[in-house]
């Protein structure tokens, strides 16, 4: 991605430099870092360099990737582009999918270098899985441990592999949470990895916790940090140009209104923003079946959707216990709310298009044209809570001085407790925000497009199996619903979506793969634990081996199952199957855990413990493969009991016992899936 300077300039003098002479001042001297032998034509070199003034931006080119699955990563580099500027440089955003077909040619570009052939980068990374690369940074991750690998055929070139990034000068910072293990696992290996390839460190890794103050841990590691240390190095004294004005932000996007209705334009998915491409391709697929799974008693609920994917062509195909990614839409009361308050014509028809200057290759952000409606109600997150700095950017459309003042504050540093007490733990949203809090808010659509986060899509683990129900996806949602302190209700916008489709209706879905895969020899035994909507996966496993059995005539291992809930009258969800399965002597075990059925609270965890040495034998005699799903707490109580487990009857230290189960976790034996 590569966003056109402002500056009407693309001049090249000589080979191996370029010089430019601008007003009365020199300007930069692009050094190119390609090999004598594959010098690039006069075209192409024209092409490459994009030469800056020196005035505006004396730090030069940066560039910051982004490895970001729910959009955070993306919008801090976003925070680090409208302050490149007023800090001197020119900032430039990437996907880091965007680098998978070449990325030591897209790191070291060099029309992004200095006068030295240096090449300035960030990494903003966010962790997944259990310590894993986001599904964009997964490519770029392959690459550095392919290069750092002591196997040489994995190396693809002849290229000594700690000089592959030479002449890149880069930070990180790492988004993660505190409550997994593997706390930001992903940003700690660029920081180390990138230097063991060859680049220059600028600072020290910052660290952020989703847990606690992610954003604050940014700010202080951009404000505190880097900042200070981009400019020490790369500006030094020069005058920077002040561009704090009193305007409104920058908006990279245009409207343009069309006179009727009209169906998105066809467009390449090479055009497409890159994390906004399952807009693009995501497949409508009918609901045919709600259940709730919970018992009326219960004040809370459990839906079991089944969605049909006969319809979707080859485009939906699933694996058993794969992940499904729906795509929500806010409900009418809210999208009617915002364009009340803001003034929009909801049946208008437009067509999204980049602001002159920021036209580049993947700015397709949403099918348009489109209606005012419709992308209020798919593409834009009214309903979560807004990051301080996009209340930053609202500040600068409120009309009243004392609203202004108000949003000011709450996106400051010392507004930080307000800001958690009045919007986070409020759960207000953009919508709430607007309409309720600060309604002199003004901003003409293309600005709000640009400042409310878009609208992801959300994931839940299948609990089919595809074997048995190759047409069908099956999903077991609980329904979000908590009260405000205000009394009103606060509504998960994906399962009330889901909870309130009329008739059914349609969702656009499409599938991710996910880790759980029963072992290839289906004579191991599995034991999975799986409390609350944790045992949606475990369904689909046990439906998997119940057809490898019936059907396919295997030798099926044993099935051992902990469960969980709070009581067996409640919200023993699916316990009509699994009694089956029982019956069928498909499932081998059921281990019930009802914690609120007696004085002490008994967890899944601890039903573990009690059957240390049955558990012991399955992993240790019979290579028993574990699978985990459900809360990052209860995952962690998991993985204690069993290297206790491990540690008392294998005869292990500690530290044997913890590596025992790592090396179970490397080799695909012990599975989890864990949200905070
Ligand atoms: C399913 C799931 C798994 C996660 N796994 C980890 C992890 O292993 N380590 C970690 O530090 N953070 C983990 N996180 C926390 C995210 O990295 C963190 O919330 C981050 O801010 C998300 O950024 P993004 O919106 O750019 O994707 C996980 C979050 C989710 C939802």
């Amino acid at each position: 991605m590569e966003e056109a300077s402002d500056l009407p300039m693309n001049l090249l003098i000589g080979a191996g430099c370029a010089t430019l002479v601008l007003g009365s001042g020199l300007a930069f001297v692009m050094m190119k870092s390609k090999k004598a032998n594959d010098e690039p034509s006069m075209e192409e070199k024209e092409e490459e360099i994009e030469v800056l003034d020196p005035e505006k931006f004396p730090g030069g080119h940066l560039t910051i990737y982004y490895g970001s699955q729910t959009g955070t990563a993306e919008s801090f580099a976003q925070d680090l582009e409208r302050e490149g500027e007023e800090h001197g440089f020119k900032v430039h955003i990437v996907d880091l999918e965007e680098t998978d077909e070449d990325p030591r040619a897209a790191l070291l570009d060099p029309s992004k270098q200095d006068a030295h052939g240096k090449s300035k980068a960030v990494f903003l990374m966010s962790t997944y899985g259990e310590g894993e690369p986001t599904d964009n940074a997964a490519g770029f991750v392959r690459f550095l441990k392919e290069k750092l690998s002591d196997d040489e055929e994995e190396k693809k070139d002849d290229m000594d592999p700690s000089k592959t990034f030479d002449g890149l000068e880069y930070a990180v910072f790492g988004l993660g949470n505190r409550q997994y293990e593997h706390f930001n696992a992903m940003g700690k290996f660029i920081d180390a990895s990138v230097a063991q390839v060859g680049g220059m460190r600028i600072i020290p890794i910052g660290i952020g916790d989703d847990d606690d103050d992610l954003e604050g841990d940014f700010e202080s590691w951009k404000d505190g940090k880097f900042w200070p240390a981009m400019k020490s190095k790369y500006v030094g004294n020069a005058a920077v140009a002040d561009t704090k004005h009193d305007k409104l932000p920058e908006c990279h996007y245009s409207v343009e209104y069309l006179n009727g209705a009209a169906s998105p334009d066809k467009i390449s998915l090479d055009d497409v923003h890159l994390s906004s491409k399952h807009y693009f391709t995501a497949v409508d697929c009918p609901v045919t079946l709600r259940r709730e799974l919970r018992s009326p008693a219960d004040d809370g609920s459990t839906l079991h959707v089944e969605i049909d994917i006969s319809k979707g062509g080859n485009e939906v195909k699933y694996q058993t216990a794969d992940n499904l990614g729906i795509l929500p839409v806010n409900s009418n009361a809210d999208v009617e709310r915002i364009a009340t308050a803001l003034n929009y014509d909801l049946g208008a028809y437009f067509r999204l298009k980049a602001a002159k200057g920021h036209e580049h290759k993947h700015n397709a952000l949403f099918p348009t044209p489109c209606s005012v409606q419709e992308c209020l109600a798919r593409y834009c997150d009214l309903s979560g809570p807004p990051r301080r700095s996009e209340l930053k950017l609202l500040a600068a459309y409120a009309k009243d001085p004392i609203t202004k003042q108000a949003l000011m504050r709450l996106s400051s540093k010392d507004g930080k407790a307000e800001y958690k007490e009045k919007i986070l733990d409020a759960k207000m949203g953009i919508v709430d925000i607007i309409s309720k809090l600060c309604p002199s808010i003004e901003m003409p659509l293309e600005h709000f497009i640009s400042v409310c986060p878009r609208l992801h899509p959300r994931y839940y683990t299948i609990s089919s199996s595809s074997s048995i129900h190759p047409k069908s996806i099956h999903a077991t949602v609980s329904v979000l619903s908590e009260k405000r302190q205000d009394g009103s209700e606060f509504k998960g916008v994906c399962t009330n979506y889901l909870a309130d489709l009329v008739d059914n209706g349609k969702i656009r879905a499409f599938v991710r793969e996910s880790t759980f895969r029963l072992p290839t020899d289906a004579s191991k035994p599995i034991i999975m634990i799986g409390p609350g909507t944790g045992i949606a996966p475990m369904h689909a496993l046990l439906q998997e081996r119940s057809y490898q059995k019936s059907k396919e005539k295997k030798n099926v291992g044993s099935n051992i199952l902990y469960f969980g809930c709070k009581k067996r009258d409640l919200d023993f969800i699916y316990s009509d199957e699994l009694n089956a399965f029982e019956k069928e002597g498909i499932l081998t075990e059921m281990h019930l855990a009802f914690s609120r059925e007696q004085s002490e609270k008994v967890y899944v965890q601890h039903l573990l413990a009690k059957n240390a040495k049955d558990t012991w034998k399955l992993i240790d005699e019979q290579g028993a493969y574990i699978y985990v799903c459900g809360a990052v707490k209860m995952g962690q109580d998991v993985s204690e009991a069993l290297r206790k487990i491990i540690g008392q009857h294998g005869d292990r230290t500690t530290t044997d016992a913890k590596a025992y189960l790592d090396d179970m976790a490397s080799n695909g034996r012990f599975i989890q899936e864990l949200w905070a």
